[in-house]
């Protein structure tokens, strides 16, 4: 709750606004049975002026009821909205500030309940807490105040009533809570599995999966429904219990009285009082109740939400504005690095060196760490041990922005953003011209196609950028690693869905326009390596060679295995 105390002080003025109206309403609601109780003694009395001057009062205290209530509710919703739409943003801002790594171990879907569901939770509770918070427990103290001034003699009647109404409440709550922690998690297991189907919906309907998919679907809904289905039903029991109880209480009170009715008529007016006290009480108990079972529903988002907030960044960087980029040469000394979470490195002792300008290779077997070094030199995550180091500097002492303009990183599956092909290449090149564009498609061998399209670089980019085929989304997505002209390029299995022919036009436009950048390059087939100035051959996250093909092909097992297994396999396709 303590988290939400500095956003309710920006809406200070809102808050106040919302608690003073509270006020005016539970004074209304309050006064009124007493109002009601005079005017009806004096009807019982013949006295007509006293009906028409109480009566009058009564219906200005209904007005100024109302009038509360719905500034109330207007001021409450301000400050539930400013709330949750400051938290919003500021989570927002805090998960941009995450490392990779930190992203991970919530997992995205998960951060999307959190920054959706969660923040719903709190939005609604903030509008539930300002319009009840003050209001209930006010309502219950008046009004068991005014029902025992008003009738003394049946205090226990409400003592019975209020026992069994909170008894049954502790009970529900109780459940409840644990209901509600497990629907946070079902509603997270709904939305992994509906994201990972549509996000795999070509696969899913590749290999005829739709039957498993749904079934896994109604699992995961299944479970949701019952916890939901349970919850509903403590709530479906308490209500009938509350009304039963209070009906009750009123039927004895009522018998009680009838009894000396005849010799006191005044206790007509009075009982209808009680009464109405009664009805208060039970009403601000039951909105007590679902006060308190929302709070303990939010209070589990809020607690989600802190978790974000305070969650320190795992990796940081020096700060600085400057951006000049660093030279190209790349320095790894005895690199050891583990993924969080992991027991075994995934790297050991990795060390070699590279020119500016010159071209790495990195070739080895599925799952021997070609992506992982490749992130390390983009310092999406750091070493446990071991130095990396880009123009000489070591990655942790160069600025943010430093880093991204020396180091571009294009994977084989690059995510483009919805938009524009402009608009993504001015997220690297925020200055970019139709020239610098059209020079890095002509690099990417990607100009021929986009220029083939009717609005050319304003082409529409959709959602996941379905409307481009692999090998295009792949072209493009190198077109906007090379755009901002990086010192290193890593292409990370970046070219796997360009033809043979598309590959060597790139790579021949890289030699000749960026001669100074240096290239990592990671790929399957020995034919997109061949040419580099030094080769790393991985195994099981160490080096098992370093050198030109020609020289690993005279020293290096692995190299030469993948080689012939390659060259093999040509053969067999001729
Ligand atoms: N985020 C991660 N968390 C934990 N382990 C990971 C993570 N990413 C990769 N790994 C593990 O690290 C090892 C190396 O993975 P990496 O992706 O670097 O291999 P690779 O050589 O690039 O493989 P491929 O050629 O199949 O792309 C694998 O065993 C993989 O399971």
């Amino acid at each position: 709750m303590k988290i939400l105390m500095p956003y309710f002080k920006r809406y200070h003025v809102d808050v106040s606004i919302a608690l003073l109206s509270v006020l005016v309403l539970v004074f209304a609601t309050l006064w009124q049975p007493r109002l009601l109780q005079v005017v009806m003694t004096a009807i019982i009395k013949n006295d007509q002026q006293t009906v028409l001057r109480e009566g009058i009062l009564l219906l200005g205290l209904a007005v100024l009821g109302i009038a509360g209530g719905v500034i109330n509710t207007i001021y409450s919703a301000r400050v539930a909205l400013g709330v949750a739409t400051d938290l919003r943003a500021d989570m927002y801002a805090k998960i941009q500030s995450f490392a990779y790594a930190d992203v991970e171990t919530f997992s995205a879907s998960n951060l999307v309940v959190r920054m959706t569901n969660d923040i719903n939770q709190v939005q609604q509770i903030v509008m539930a807490a300002f319009q009840q918070i003050t209001r209930v427990p006010l309502l219950f103290i008046g009004a068991l105040i005014l029902a025992i001034v008003t009738m003394p003699e049946q205090w226990w009647v409400i003592l019975v009533m209020m026992l069994v109404i909170l008894l049954a409440s502790w009970v529900a709550v109780r459940r409840m809570t644990t209901y509600f922690a497990e629907t946070q998690q079902d509603i997270e297991n709904v939305n992994t599995v509906t994201r990972e189907n549509l996000m795999g919906i070509r696969v899913v309907k590749s290999f005829v999966q739709e039957t498993n998919e749904i079934s896994k679907f109604s699992q995961a809904s299944d479970q949701l429904t019952a916890v939901t289905a349970k919850i509903g039903y403590w709530f479906s029991i308490l209500m009938p219990i509350f009304f039963l109880t209070a009906n009750l209480a009123v039927g004895v009170a009522v018998y009680l009285v009838g009894q000396n009715i005849t010799a006191h008529p005044a206790y007509l007016a009075a009982i209808t009082s009680f009464v109405a006290y009664l009805m208060q009480i039970l009403y601000a108990v039951i909105n007590g109740g679902f006060l308190m079972t929302f709070a303990s529903r939010a209070f589990i988002s809020i607690g989600r939400i802190s978790e974000v907030l305070v969650t320190q960044p795992s990796m940081t960087y020096v700060a600085s504005e400057d951006e000049t980029p660093l030279t190209g040469e790349i320095t790894f000394d005895h690199v050891t690095f583990t993924y969080p979470g992991d027991t075994q490195p995934t790297l050991r002792d990795i060390s070699f060196k590279t020119t500016a300008g010159a071209m790495l290779g990195i070739v080895g077997a599925t799952g021997s760490g070609k992506t992982t070094l490749a992130q390390l030199i983009a310092r999406l995550y750091d070493p446990d041990s071991g130095h990396i180091m880009i123009g000489g500097v070591d990655v942790r002492q160069i600025p943010e922005k430093r880093l991204r303009a020396t180091v571009a990183y294009v994977l084989q599956r690059s995510t483009l953003f919805s938009g524009t092909i402009a608009g993504n290449l001015k997220q690297v090149r925020p200055d970019a011209q139709v020239s610098h564009m059209q020079w890095a498609a002509n690099v990417a061998q990607a100009s021929e196609f986009i220029e083939r399209l009717p609005q050319t670089y304003d082409a529409p980019v959709e959602e996941r950028s379905q409307n481009f085929s692999g090998g295009q989304k792949q072209r493009l997505a190198i077109t906007r690693g090379i755009i901002a002209n990086p010192e290193i390029l890593i292409l990370d299995d970046a070219t796997s869905a360009l033809d043979a022919r598309s590959e060597k036009l790139v790579q021949e436009a890289m030699d000749r326009d960026l001669k100074s950048t240096t290239t990592v390059v990671i790929a399957e087939k020995i034919a997109s390596i061949i040419r580099a100035d030094q080769i790393l051959v991985l195994d099981a996250g160490r080096i098992s060679g370093s050198g030109t093909h020609q020289q690993l092909l005279q020293s290096n097992p692995i190299y030469q295995a993948i080689y012939q297994t390659q060259k093999a396999r040509e053969e067999a396709v001729k």
